[in-house]
This record gives C-alpha cells, structure tokens and sequence, in this order.
C-alpha cells in the first residue's frame, strides 16, 4: 500500500495517518486543502518526499475546491492555498518543490476545469517519479554496503517517509535484495519516535532484522565497533551542509570518530544548490513535543524548552551522498549534466 497517492474513483488525495503507528493503520481521505494542511503540520504524512507528493497534490485540491470561480479569482485562490501549505513546513525543500511544481503548471491553464485536470497529472507525475527515484536510489546505495553489516539509521527515510520503498530504507531494502545480510540499529529519534515507532514497523513487517535503540546509544555502539555504516535521509542539501532530523549531526560526528562511512540518501532534487546553510530556516515544534508522551507529563509545568526539527550537518562528515543520479562525493559542488564524479 502507497504512503499517499490519489484515489481516481473518489476525487480524493488519501494518505496514511503516520501519528496513529504502530498501534493503528488509520488512512485519511481528503478533498480539504485545510485538512491537508493540519496533517502535515501535525506530521500525519510526513518525509521530505512524501511532502513533496503531499504538496503537488494539495495543488490539485486547491484548483478542485475552487471550480466555481472565475479565472481570476480562482488564480488567486490557488495561489493563496500554495502559500498555506508551504508555511506548514518551512525545512524540507520537496514541500514547496512539489508545490510550486504543480502551481506553475495549474496556472498556465486559461479556465479552473484546464487547470485542475493539469494539477492532477503533474502532482501524479511527481508520485510515480518517487517510486522510481527511490529504487534507484537504493541501487546505487546498496553497492555500497558490505555483504554482511549492521547499518544505524535515523528518524524514518524509508516507504513512510517516500510513496513507497524509501530513500535510506530503500538502500536497505535493495541491499537485501540482491543477497545482502544487512541488519538495522533504528534511533528511536526523540521526541516524535519516528525510528521507534515508523522504521521499526517497516523493516519488521519485511522480515529486514532490526533492533531500536535511545539516540543517546548510538556513540557507544559505534565505539564497540557495532556499527559499519549509518544510512540517513535528507530534507534539503545545501553546498555547504545537510539538514535532516534533530539528531543527525550527532551520529555524523561520531561515526567520523569512529571511522565509519556515513551516507546520506535522497532525490537529486533535494540538493538546494543556490542557497546556503544560513538561509535556510530550521523548524522549531512545540513544548508539548517534549512536554508529554502517550499522554504522560514528562517535565514540571513552566519549564521551557528548544524542540529544533532538524539540525545540520557539514557536508565535510559525509562520506557520499547516494542519490537517483548516482553517488555523489566530497566536494559536492554543482553537477555538470554529465559529470564524471557521479558514481554509477
Ligand atoms: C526520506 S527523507 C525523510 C526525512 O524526513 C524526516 O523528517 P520528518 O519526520 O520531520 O518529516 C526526517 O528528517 C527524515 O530523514
């Protein structure tokens, strides 16, 4: 079953409800761009390119909801529901990459009905696209990974996180695909859990062997030499840093410690080449992130907190970066279109 795609017979966008795992498989139906909105910001579907399907398709609502208006107002509709839906996560560059994708092409239409029918096939286009980028991103990664090897991965970069297969995951899936003996040390990644909770359901309902462990653990395993390879996603890479989930450039800095090679899986299209570090905005969540979990109280009331989403890692900890073009390594500067320094 896809994370999110489209349901022809309905006119709906249905994705997975990700806050309701392990516990619960709970889809959303939705023709409501609003609604769409809260699910992302409430991390309902989630993973930089799951939002960048999430964002093209929150296009198409917008220009379905809004048939009845005339050219003009209609345009203005659309643009204002685009702008509502990238405010929801400012860090992952697939969200306003999907979106501004599917509006452009809305808004080259001369009437609502021209317009959706185009958002649609863009916003389709884009999901299929994921399909494909991600198992050949996880070709190129899984070349990479030794016969037999335990990999540390962070957060959720697998099918939950993508339409399906995964980006991370996928080097994992296709690695033991072709015969690999590949097992997962799954972070728990505080505060919302998506290792505990997302990646270990993957990989445990595939029969892929994999064990959870506290973030705070990572170091000492890898000081054991338990660990041969961390394996992590991507929201955006810029020339000179990575920005992924809070937690990444702790494992980076300890994995170069340690010697161990630290990959970093994603769509080409998440390498933010004409923006630097300092101009990108990291997503701070709320109090209550940390506050409470499963609906207990873990800290005294009135204590504030710093609850960053994503944090950033200097390009110079990472060993290659596997993407749908190939394997890109240090320096990661500005492809040719062919360039020889992608690995294929
Ligand atoms: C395949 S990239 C997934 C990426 O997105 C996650 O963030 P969030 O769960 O807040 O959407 C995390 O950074 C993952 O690495």
């Amino acid at each position: 079953m896809r994370t999110i795609t489209w349901n022809t017979g309905s006119q709906c966008l249905t994705y997975i409800d990700q806050t309701r795992l392990p516990a619960e498989q709970v889809s959303v139906e939705t023709r409501s761009v609003t609604r769409l909105a809260d699910g992302i910001q409430r991390l309902e579907v989630r993973g930089a390119p799951a939002l960048g399907v999430a964002g093209g398709y929150g296009v198409a609502l917008s220009c379905l909801s809004h048939q009845e208006e005339m050219a003009p107002a209609f345009r203005e509709s659309v643009i204002r529901d685009a702008a509502h839906l990238r405010a929801t996560r400012p860090t992952a560059i697939n969200l306003t990459w999907g979106i501004d994708r599917v509006l452009q092409t809305a808004l080259q239409e001369n009437t609502p009905a021209a317009a959706y029918a185009a958002a649609l096939r863009e916003a389709q286009a884009i999901e299929e696209e994921d399909v494909a980028l991600c198992h050949r991103i996880g070709e190129f990664g899984a070349k990479l990974l030794p016969d037999t090897c335990t990999v540390l991965t962070h957060c959720n970069a697998g099918a939950l996180a993508c339409v399906e297969w995964g980006t991370a995951l996928g080097v994992v899936r296709s690695a033991v695909k072709v015969g690999k003996n590949v097992s997962v040390l799954s972070c728990e990644t505080r505060p919302l859990n998506q290792g505990s909770r997302l990646t270990a359901f993957e990989l445990q309902a595939d029969d892929i062997p994999v064990k959870t462990i506290p973030d705070s653990a990572a170091a000492h395993l890898m000081r054991k030499g338990m660990i041969d390879a961390v394996v992590v996603g991507a929201d955006r890479i810029t020339p000179d840093a990575v920005f992924n989930k809070i937690g990444t450039y702790m494992h980076a800095v300890c994995a170069d410690r340690h010697n161990i090679p630290f990959y970093v899986a994603a769509p080409y299209s998440t390498l933010d080449l004409s923006q630097k570090e300092s101009d990108i905005t990291i997503e701070e969540r709320s109090r209550e992130e940390l506050a409470v979990c499963g609906g207990k109280q873990l800290m005294p009331d009135g204590v504030p907190v710093v609850n960053p989403a994503f944090d950033t890692t200097p390009l110079s900890l990472v060993t290659a970066i596997i993407t749908d073009k190939g394997i890109l390594r240090y320096p990661y500067t500005e492809l040719a279109e062919h360039d020889e320094r992608v690995e294929t």
